[in-house]
């Protein structure tokens, strides 16, 4: 297992890091292939991270920016994602960038997960994929406990349509194997509590949905953690 553990005294210094390390891995991309893709969370913790992302001077019109997982909402619904990476990251420099919707027009993510499995398809390897976690140890929209967790850890398609136990929203969520189709994986971390959940999932027996990706050999992953030492 390739994982390494950062620790950063505030956000701030974690979010200049995370910025350095994501815009040399898009510029690479761009060089070696020609196209970058990005994959980045939603949630409240990336917001400084995109704002900081949005002013570097990259090669965006090359890039595509696709969510881990998706609020089953219009855009202009506060708590939809895509409408966060919309009036946060696709600004500045980024506003060339292109937008890969999780959503379609379907009025439920049941619906809709055809359509998105047949826009991600094509897919190739993504160059990073940034993942938050929330203190129940999902990431993305693999909860613990919900229905479509199994299908979300061993499906081969891009997708899963979530409906979560405790989360509000129905979800569309990049599936385990999608996810980890990656050149390189983060966790973006902040605060205490997540500094906490952080060791359940890195225990060797943790059946937490975050430990999938902490713990396997596929793909270098890098956690980034901010939070207060004691
Ligand atoms: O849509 C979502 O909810 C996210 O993609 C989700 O997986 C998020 O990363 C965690 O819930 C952490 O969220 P916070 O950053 O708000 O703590």
């Amino acid at each position: 297992m390739t994982l390494k553990i950062h620790k950063f005294a505030n956000n701030e210094a974690l979010v200049a890091q995370l910025t350095q390390q994501v815009s040399d891995i898009l510029t690479t991309a761009v060089q070696e292939r020609g196209h970058g893709y990005l994959v980045v969370s939603g949630g409240r913790t990336p917001v400084s991270f995109f704002q900081q992302l949005a002013q570097q001077p990259l090669p965006w019109q090359n890039i595509s920016i696709l969510l881990a997982d998706e609020r089953w909402l219009p855009v202009s619904h506060e708590a939809s994602n895509e409408g966060l990476v919309r009036q946060y990251l696709l600004q500045h420099h980024a506003k060339a960038a292109e937008m890969i919707s999780l959503i379609s027009e379907h009025s439920t993510a049941v619906a809709g997960l055809r359509t998105i499995n047949q826009r991600l398809q094509p897919l190739p390897r993504f160059d990073a994929v940034i993942l938050g976690m929330g203190e129940d140890g999902h990431t993305a929209s693999l909860f613990p406990e919900s229905a479509a967790l199994q299908e979300g850890l061993s499906t081969q398609n891009p997708a899963v349509a979530v409906t979560p136990l405790h989360a509000p929203h129905e979800r569309m969520s990049l599936s385990k194997s999608r996810l980890l189709n990656s050149q390189h994986l983060f966790f973006h971390l902040v605060g205490k509590a997540k500094a906490a959940v952080l060791e359940q999932a890195l225990a060797e027996n943790s059946a937490l949905p975050a430990s999938v990706f902490l713990q396997q050999d596929q793909v270098p992953v890098e956690v980034l953690l901010a939070a207060p030492e004691e």
